[in-house]
């Protein structure tokens, strides 16, 4: 069965609720590169999705028009359940987390942390509370005092992830945020993002270039095309078992990868053509 035809839509999934919505979204930067055109996608709340694809196809900047950090050149993008500010987005509602934790060297981890509380004008001693809450969440409760230097890679992308969330977004938006890390360390922090996913009720679109790190978080993959940038097919994954080590060694997790390779493939094979 062809990938895009795995998508029959269940009577529980129209009930949910829309959280984004991207319509027809083009992108052209001033260079003349179509980065996106027409890409259309509906993000439900409490969904964790992949942007998966070959590079330069557009994951990259479709996370960034989400986020407010570009402009569309055609299209919009619609947040139908949120409060919207004057610059169209829906206020403390995002959290971005790049490729580089991106923490300021001489700002110890409670610091870094506060920032984004810092710039709505909330004081260290209010938010105090919020920032040691949101670095136990991620495993740092003892090392609010520490310097950037004096962590790991996989420490300082924690705390990274720490200041995403002390806003307590909706929306964590998270570009190939593990890429640099050895294995051992991505798949830690890889089951670290799932348990937050499922304690927080948060909605995560993930940007990867990994087939097996998106078949293992994910509960639906968005498989892009390239030249221009848009979906090629939407793949649903649910799984009855735990995403564990166990997990990742079952047959259900061979197949699952399997069947985005083959996707992934596809969309390279077809680049070009509309
Ligand atoms: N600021 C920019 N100005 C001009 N071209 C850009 C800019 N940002 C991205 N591009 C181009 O747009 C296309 C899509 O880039 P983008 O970074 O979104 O892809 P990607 O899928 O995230 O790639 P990768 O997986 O390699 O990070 C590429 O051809 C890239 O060179």
């Amino acid at each position: 069965m062809p990938l895009a035809e795995a998508q029959a839509v269940s009577p529980q999934e129209t009930r949910k609720r829309a959280l984004v919505v991207m319509r027809s979204v083009s992108k052209v930067f001033s260079s003349g590169t179509v980065a996106l055109s027409d890409m259309s996608l509906t993000v439900e709340s409490g969904e964790f999705v992949s942007l998966l694809g070959p590079s330069g196809c557009g994951k990259s900047t479709a996370l960034r028009i989400i986020a407010g950090l570009g402009d569309v050149t055609s299209g919009a993008i619609d947040w139908p359940s949120s409060r919207i500010n004057s610059k169209g987005l829906p206020e403390g509602d995002i959290g971005f987390v790049f490729q580089e934790p991106t923490l300021m060297p001489w700002k110890n981890v409670f610091d870094n942390v506060h920032l984004p509380l810092r710039l709505r004008g909330v004081s260290k001693a209010a938010a105090s509370d919020r920032i040691m809450d949101v670095l136990t969440t991620v495993g740092l409760q003892d090392f609010a005092k520490a310097y950037p230097r004096e962590l790991s890679g996989g420490m300082r992308m924690r705390v990274s992830i720490a200041r995403a969330l002390v806003t307590k977004p909706k929306l964590l938006l998270m570009d190939e945020p593990f890429a640099a890390l050895d294995e051992i360390t991505r798949q830690k922090l890889n089951d670290d993002v799932l348990r937050l996913w499922k304690t927080t009720g948060i909605t995560v679109i993930f940007v990867t270039h990994s087939v097996f790190e998106s078949a293992y978080l994910s509960n639906r993959i968005v498989v892009m095309k390239a030249r221009p940038g848009r979906v090629h097919a939407d793949v649903p994954l649910t799984t009855s078992l735990e995403r564990d080590a166990y997990y990742r060694s079952s047959e259900e997790y061979r197949k699952a990868c399997e069947t985005v390779s083959h996707s992934l493939i596809g969309a390279i094979n077809s680049a070009g053509d509309h």
